[in-house]
């Protein structure tokens, strides 16, 4: 294993992105070797550090991925699921580590980027953070402590730009609950309640979505019962907690061997 693995960073110029590339160029044990952004995007062909407003780096960003990791160890990426799925076959290519933080994946996309991991080590996850990956675990606990009666609802909320809904994070604790209480996950989702719903119906799990502002990520897990209810939650407020998990999950990927993994493989939870 390459002692200091060179990382390229995709969608640099983004709110990840550019957490992602000072966390990486801070890193005692990496080397940042690749910047890339989606073609014609007004960053490419400049140096990355002046385009971030800092000194230079010598580092020019690109539009060309397969140019960029042809040199490196590990590819981290939170960028579009289309980004994603079309990169996954050039880091298995490379046999790059290729770290995914990206969400909105479909049935589809999680597909094909399984079929990379027969190749390539992949390392995915919808909230890259320690405390919401404990939250996973914590749900699933309380789920099978609790009976039916105790209705399960997730709230999640996030800032204005946010695209997808219900989040990765939201998804994550989702099945975690579904799986805690025995529950097929897809027959438990209810997404959106509006205007005559009728009455919940048991078995169910319901997801909601606020969206405003510059809310960094905010997730409840609501257990409610008759006459009392349980409320787990993480508060994200600065999204390097989300960069530092995904440069940890592509060091301990480095010389793995393929296959799909995610945040509690490589945190042990
Ligand atoms: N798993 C986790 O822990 C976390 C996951 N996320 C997820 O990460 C993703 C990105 O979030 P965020 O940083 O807020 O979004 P941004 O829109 O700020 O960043 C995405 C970046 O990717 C760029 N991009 C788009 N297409 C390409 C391409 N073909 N090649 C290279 N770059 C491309 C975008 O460029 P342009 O804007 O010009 O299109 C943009 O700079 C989302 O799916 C989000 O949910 C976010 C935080 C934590
Ligand atoms: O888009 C975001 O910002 C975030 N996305 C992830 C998600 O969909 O859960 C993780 C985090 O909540 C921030």
């Amino acid at each position: 294993m390459s002692e200091t693995p060179g990382i390229v960073v995709m969608g640099a110029s983004g709110r990840m992105g550019q957490m992602l590339v000072r966390e990486v160029q801070a890193h005692p044990r990496m080397r940042l070797v690749g910047a890339v952004e989606r073609p014609g995007h007004d960053w490419i062909g400049q140096d990355l550090g002046t385009a971030m407003n800092g000194p230079a780096t010598g580092l020019r960003v690109t539009d060309d991925p397969l140019e960029a990791i042809a040199h490196a160890q590990g590819v981290i990426d939170f960028t579009t699921p289309e980004t994603t799925v079309e990169l996954s076959t050039l880091t298995a290519q490379a046999r790059a580590v290729h770290v995914i933080g990206t969400t909105g994946l479909s049935d589809a996309d999680i597909e094909k980027l399984d079929a990379a991991a027969r190749h390539a080590v992949i390392v995915r996850a919808g909230n890259m953070s320690l405390g919401v990956n404990l939250l996973t675990q914590l749900t699933r606990q309380v789920a099978a402590a609790l009976d039916a009666d105790f209705d399960i609802e997730v709230v999640e909320a996030h800032h204005r730009h946010k695209v997808d809904a219900p989040s990765g994070t939201a998804l994550m604790l989702g099945e975690a609950a579904a799986a805690g209480r025995g529950l097929d996950f897809r027959e438990a989702y209810v997404a959106a309640r509006d205007g005559i719903t009728g009455a919940r119906a048991p078995g169910t799990i319901g997801f909601s979505a606020i969206r405003g502002g510059d809310i960094v990520g905010e997730h409840d897990v609501i257990f409610a019962g008759a006459g009392e209810r349980i409320v787990l939650r993480h508060v994200a407020s600065d999204r390097a907690i989300f960069a530092r998990g995904a440069l940890k999950a592509a060091l301990w990927g480095q010389d793995r061997m393929p296959g799909h993994y995610s945040m509690l493989d490589v945190l042990g939870l």
